[in-house]
């Protein structure tokens, strides 16, 4: 039995199985979500008063990050714990998709934001951040919602259907942030390690983030078609078949 009283991972297509996280999961996840939810509103403040202070290009978008970082790195690297959730089996998501998700995002940050300041102030920067703030205010809400058995319709439509514009937007964004700090690490030969070396071993950080930029090909198509599943599943008025033996 998971820790939290309840069943271990399941199939994404499959209903969710058992009686739900037990009260102390419960409790915890609560808690977790409504931190989430405010911590993601604080950044949707920022980020809104950063551009009504700053209308114009390059500003309006070159100094978000700027403006929210402080904010951000603490709540989406609070998000990791998602990932021990669905291991620990008090939430019923796909443990693999919440990790892909989750280290794509905070890697973003502090591999590549963090470092290196063309990725700060590019475009795809500003992307992202909007799309991942749109998205996590929903999902977070939702999820608190759901938890205290409620769940408006229209929240549980936004949280399945925004991500179809949303997460192209968010990936476009981080791919471009990513390439926007290619030449920088290239040039400061940035977390690199040369030949010679006691270790006869070289890496290269700007090829890194190129191997990390090929792994969304086949990555990103996996979230994308499993939240397309959810949402069938969810509010896509499926008609369930019963065969007759
Ligand atoms: C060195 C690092 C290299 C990394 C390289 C990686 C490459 C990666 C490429 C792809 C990158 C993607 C980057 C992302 C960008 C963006 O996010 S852009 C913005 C748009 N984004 C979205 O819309 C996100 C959509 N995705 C998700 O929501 C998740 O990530 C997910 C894992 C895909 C979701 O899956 P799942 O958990 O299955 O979804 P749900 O239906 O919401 O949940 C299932 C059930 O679990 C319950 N639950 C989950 N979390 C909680 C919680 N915190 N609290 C309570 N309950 C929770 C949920 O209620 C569901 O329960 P049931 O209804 O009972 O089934």
């Amino acid at each position: 039995m998971a820790a939290g009283g309840k069943a271990g991972p399941k199939s994404p297509s499959k209903p969710r199985a058992g009686p739900g996280p037990g009260p102390l999961a419960h409790g915890w996840l609560v808690l977790y979500n409504i931190v989430l939810t405010a911590g993601w509103i604080a950044v949707l403040y920022v980020y809104i008063v950063h551009v009504l202070n700053n209308p114009s290009p390059p500003e309006v978008y070159s100094g978000i990050y700027d403006s929210v970082e402080v904010v951000l790195k603490v709540f989406q690297s609070l998000a990791l714990l998602e990932i021990v959730h669905a291991a620990l089996g008090i939430v019923p998501s796909n443990v693999l998709l919440t990790a892909f998700q989750v280290f794509s995002r905070v890697f973003l940050l502090w591999g590549v934001a963090h470092p290196f300041k063309e990725a700060q102030t590019s475009l795809g920067m500003s992307l992202c951040i909007a799309a991942w703030t749109i998205t996590e205010i929903i999902r977070y809400s939702f999820y608190t919602f759901a938890l205290l058995k409620m769940k408006p319709y229209v929240l549980q439509w936004c949280r399945y259907t925004f991500f179809i514009v949303l997460y192209p937007i968010g990936v476009s964004g981080e791919l471009l942030a990513i390439y926007s700090a290619l030449t920088p690490a290239a040039e400061q030969k940035a977390f690199s390690l040369e030949m010679p070396n006691p270790l006869n071993f070289s890496f290269y950080y700007h090829y890194f983030l190129v191997g990390v930029m090929l792994t969304y090909i086949p990555v990103f198509p996996q979230l994308y078609f499993h939240m397309v599943r959810q949402r069938r599943k969810i509010i896509g008025g499926v008609i369930k078949v019963v065969k007759k033996e």
